[in-house]
């Protein structure tokens, strides 16, 4: 039987790793296997919604001066500026959750695992590895949602992002292989409710 509460350690969960490495896959597991005890963070964002886009669901759409205004009032876990927008995660939104009984789980690149580290948010932090370069790089073609100069430049960055976690400064307190989906999801499992409680 999957458990009916959520982990006893309630700190938000950092996951990170290079692009199609499978985190979506791997949290979306837990949150199907698990349901009501996990959230994903919702980001606050400059951009513009795309159709479909729900504020407060996907992301909370708010202006330049209303995103510079919470950066001000020091609101942020961590923030970025991608292009011409920006985006980021609101202490209120993770506390909201928090306050609700659920664990939130935010999906992070690299600088945004530095800031939250160095903010002293508590949380735990899990990078999730490519068996291979290789595997990695069938990935994200096989995915076939980015064109080849952006499957490039997502690889490009995956490099980066596998040195920064294998360097002494990597904040990670689980690093796990994303071979076989169940292992890596037993891993994860096991990772988050406390060591061998074995993934229903
Ligand atoms: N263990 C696995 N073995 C083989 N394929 C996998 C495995 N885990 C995930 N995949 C596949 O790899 C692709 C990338 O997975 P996913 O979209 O979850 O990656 P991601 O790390 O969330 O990427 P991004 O950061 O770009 O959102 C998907 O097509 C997924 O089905």
């Amino acid at each position: 039987m999957a458990p009916t509460q959520p982990p006893q350690d309630r700190r938000p969960l950092v996951i990170s790793g290079p692009s199609g490495v499978g985190k979506g896959t791997l949290y979306n597991l837990l949150f199907t296997r698990n349901p009501n005890q996990f959230t994903l963070s919702v980001s606050h964002t400059t951009r513009k919604p795309r159709d479909g886009e729900q504020h407060g669901q996907h992301y909370f759409f708010v202006t330049m001066s209303e995103f510079e205004d919470l950066i001000s009032r020091d609101g942020f876990v961590e923030h970025a500026q991608f292009g011409s927008n920006r985006y980021g995660t609101s202490k209120a939104t993770i506390a909201e959750q928090e306050a609700k009984g659920l664990v939130t789980v935010l999906d992070i690149e690299m600088e945004g695992v530095k800031q939250i580290k160095a903010s002293g948010v508590p949380a735990r932090f899990v990078f999730i590895k490519p068996p291979s370069w290789e595997a990695l790089e069938q990935r994200l073609r096989g995915r076939g949602t980015e064109d080849e100069e952006a499957v490039q430049k997502r690889l490009k960055q995956a490099r980066i992002e596998l040195e920064y976690a294998d360097s002494p400064e990597s904040p990670h307190d689980k690093m796990i292989v994303n071979d076989d989906l169940e292992k890596a999801y037993q891993e994860l499992y096991d990772y988050v409710y406390g060591q061998g409680a074995g993934a229903q």
